[in-house]
């Protein structure tokens, strides 16, 4: 079997890791390690593996780099498998998965693990359209993300998103936010965040959809509604320690399809990069995609551990 590992040497850990990916794949010639020069390369990578009939390709970074690798493997015929070799800050999908951040564990369930099926989450914004795989999330996460710098990431690691989470603080917004569901129903509510997930963290282990399933065929769609601000932090704190959805002012809907538009606009990131604040639709594409993941998988199991 031909595997493709498609490696980001910017990615948060892969200073301290590459060269041990190296090390441990030097006497497979079953694998080849291609590293991406800039952003963008990923993509183009995972398309010329489809092209050249490779059988497996490894999306090795943080989820940025499972981002761009799956918005090329979503745009083929006949897509490789995917595998994960986490050498990120965050690493929330190989965290919903069960993939371990070692890299000699990490590469073992490329030998011992079991193809899974992966839904993908189709995103159009502004006539462009996009493929998550994780998390997407909308007002005070997008908002989060603009303030979040690549200094502020390496200096906090991930705590980063915390310290992003105090600088937005202050400016909290109040999102007039339509919601038209999937059988047409349509709901209106003043929300603070919206997020639209496949996996289950994002942020490096915030458990934003503690039960979502990426194999299920369906988005998690978790709103937390603008209230007072003692409400939300009490929202924060249950919010970082995965039990948010027992609050008053979070609900959860679990559907294949959800359009959003918001007053003002609210700004969406996908798997962590902001995309843009204009309305935006998702829809679930079911089993879109093969993972291998460790026989015993975290997504075998109702809520993350
Ligand atoms: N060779 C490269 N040089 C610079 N940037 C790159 C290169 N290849 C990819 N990138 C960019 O790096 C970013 C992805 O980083 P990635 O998400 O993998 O790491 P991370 O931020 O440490 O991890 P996580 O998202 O899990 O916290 C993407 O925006 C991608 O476009």
């Amino acid at each position: 079997m031909k595997t493709w590992i498609i490696a980001n040497p910017s990615s948060g850990t892969a200073a301290a890791k590459l060269d041990r990916v190296r090390e441990l794949t030097a006497n497979r010639p079953d694998i080849e390690v291609k590293v991406t020069t800039e952003p963008g390369h990923a993509r183009a990578l995972a398309m010329e593996a489809a092209a050249q009939g490779v059988d497996r390709v490894v999306a090795a970074g943080g989820d940025g780099t499972i981002h761009e690798v799956v918005q090329g493997l979503a745009v083929v015929q006949d897509r490789p498998m995917l595998g994960i070799l986490p050498l990120g800050t965050g690493n929330d999908l190989a965290r919903t998965l069960g993939i371990s951040a070692d890299p000699a564990e990490a590469l073992a369930v490329l030998d011992h693990g079991v193809p899974r099926p992966l839904d993908l989450m189709k995103v159009e914004m502004g006539g462009k359209t996009y493929y998550g795989v994780n998390v997407s999330a909308g007002g005070f996460s997008g908002q989060v993300n603009e303030v979040l710098t690549g200094d502020m990431k390496s200096t906090w690691g991930p705590l980063a998103y915390v310290r992003g989470a105090m600088t937005v603080l202050p400016d909290l917004t109040a999102y007039r936010t339509s919601l038209a569901w999937d059988d047409g129903e349509f709901e209106q509510i003043d929300a603070l965040n919206v997020v639209v997930a496949n996996g289950r963290t994002c942020a490096g282990g915030v458990r934003v959809a503690p039960e979502a399933d990426p194999a299920d065929g369906l988005l998690d769609v978790v709103v937390v509604r603008y209230g007072s601000l003692l409400d939300l932090a009490g929202v924060a704190t249950r919010l970082l320690a995965g039990d948010y959805l027992g609050s008053d002012d979070v609900s959860l809907r679990r559907v294949r399809k959800v359009r959003i538009t918001s007053e003002p606009g609210m700004w969406f990131n996908i798997d962590g990069e902001l995309i843009g604040n204009e309305p935006i639709s998702f829809e679930a594409m079911p089993g879109a995609l093969t993972v291998i993941a460790p026989p015993a998988s975290t997504t075998d199991v109702p809520a993350a551990a």
